[in-house]
């Protein structure tokens, strides 16, 4: 952990950036071609902590994987041909390589044990584990199976009818990738939809996964065959360069590869919605994940009430939107968005406390938070809490600051952004 003492005097940002690779699809890119027979190739593959983390455990796995810059070959004899690990998975600061690999491992045939970092050890697994038991799957862990460490020994599943309590992917995908080694019909329901990188991805693989109106269902006994994965650039990671183009003055910036599955593009929405000067050009390529180029300008921005199904389309850009909202004419409110007191930390107390160290007229509610602008920030001693998202938020405020910025951990925003502090650079004038 090193502090990072951020001091750019105000500048205006011009230039373009190529986004790097998006950090669901990149996990599910690994997860996918180690549970396929045959070889897969993914090109874009975010090389962000969190999804070395996952190639780190499918080697333990007897995968071989091999990295070549941002280009990926998995070759795999499938599944069954697994290897049982001699050494614990560590899943990192990960909850997605957490929560998905509850799933695959569930249903396999070996016996694992995985564990993460701090944060991850505080993050609730039972919301994954109480469908995957109802299912057949034998999980241990801490406190009954809500937290890491947990031990799995895959088993025969059958397959489930389940109504989703929250919207996450993450649990979604889990109960799904179970699914596929299940006996019966899996059936999953979603009264607010969540990212559907799985669902795309699996039929990339061959896979039949039938979507009707929130509700998916997939056939068990279905087999991967490898394939090659183009990876969008993470629309998550573009977040804090749209927000940076439209807070600073005289900036005109254009984001390249932009991802923008319509279960992702709630901050393209957002932004509109406050006004902001953004153009947004779909590529025509004929990829699984559509993507875009995106140029965003010094906007005039007015609040606006964020909530209701288009949160867990922007659930990871909620730090960097309550950013931009403290240079918004007026009230923004962020609600229904309870889901970030259990991220890599409790992402209402963080933004609130961080960005009120700043200046910002900012206070947190029992959901979300309600944010008064606009606000002149000025420069803070940041804590990052060790999430990548709260680091770049802060990094980005920085950006409008007259004096420093200081991050106790600036080196978190690997986790899923590692050329950040090098796209500032390149960008700033
Ligand atoms: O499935 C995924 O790849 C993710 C799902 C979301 O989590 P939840 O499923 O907990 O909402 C998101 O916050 C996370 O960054 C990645
Ligand atoms: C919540 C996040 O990721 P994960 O759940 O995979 O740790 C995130 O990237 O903001």
């Amino acid at each position: 952990m090193s502090e990072k003492v951020l001091q750019y005097n105000q500048p205006s940002l011009q230039g373009t950036l190529a986004i790097p690779g998006d950090k669901s699809v990149s996990h599910r890119s690994v997860m996918f071609g180690a549970i396929a027979t045959g070889r897969t190739t993914v090109e874009g593959f975010l090389l962000g902590e969190d999804c070395l983390s996952t190639i780190d455990c499918f080697r333990k796995l007897g995968v071989a994987i091999e990295v070549n810059g941002t280009n990926v070959t998995i070759d795999s004899a499938g599944i069954e041909n697994w290897q049982e690990p001699t050494e614990v998975l560590y899943t990192g600061n990960s909850g997605t390589t957490t929560r998905l690999m509850l799933g695959i491992l569930a249903g396999s045939s070996i016996h694992s044990v995985m564990t993460g970092d701090a944060s991850i050890g505080k993050r609730p697994m039972r919301r994954v584990i109480d469908p995957l038991r109802q299912m057949g799957a034998q999980i241990t862990g801490r406190a009954n199976g809500q937290y890491t460490p947990l031990a799995i020994q895959g088993t025969t599943l059958q397959a489930i009818d389940y109504t989703m309590p929250v919207a996450s992917a993450q649990v979604k995908s889990a109960i799904l990738l179970a699914g596929l080694r299940a006996e019966g019909t899996t059936i999953v329901r979603e009264s607010e939809v969540s990212r559907d990188h799985t669902e795309r991805m699996l039929r990339q693989f061959g896979v039949q996964v039938e979507v009707d109106n929130g509700v998916v269902s997939l056939q068990g006994g279905q087999t991967l065959t490898g394939t090659h994965v183009a990876v969008p650039g993470d629309i998550s990671s573009a977040a804090f360069f749209l927000v940076a183009g439209a807070i600073c003055a005289n900036s005109r910036i254009t984001l390249e590869n932009v991802g923008i599955n319509p279960t992702r593009d709630g901050i393209i929405e957002v932004l509109q919605q406050m006004g902001a000067a953004i153009t947004v050009t779909p590529s025509d390529n004929e990829q699984a994940e559509p993507t875009a180029t995106v140029t965003i300008e010094t906007s005039t921005l007015q609040g606006t009430t964020i909530g209701g199904d288009i949160i867990p389309r922007l659930i990871d850009e909620i730090p960097i939107i309550a950013l931009l909202a403290t240079q918004a004419q007026g009230q923004t409110i962020i609600k229904d968005a309870e889901e970030l007191k259990v991220k890599e930390t409790d992402r209402i107390t963080a933004v609130v406390d961080e960005l009120k160290k700043l200046g910002a007229n900012i206070e947190a509610t029992e959901d979300g938070m309600v944010i008064e602008g606009p606000t002149p920030l000025h420069g803070a001693a940041l804590r990052t809490y060790g999430d990548h998202r709260i680091g770049m938020m802060g990094a980005i405020a920085s950006l409008i600051t007259a004096d420093a910025v200081t991050l106790d951990d600036a080196e978190c925003v690997a986790v899923s952004y590692p050329s950040f502090f090098e796209h500032i650079e390149a960008v700033k004038k």
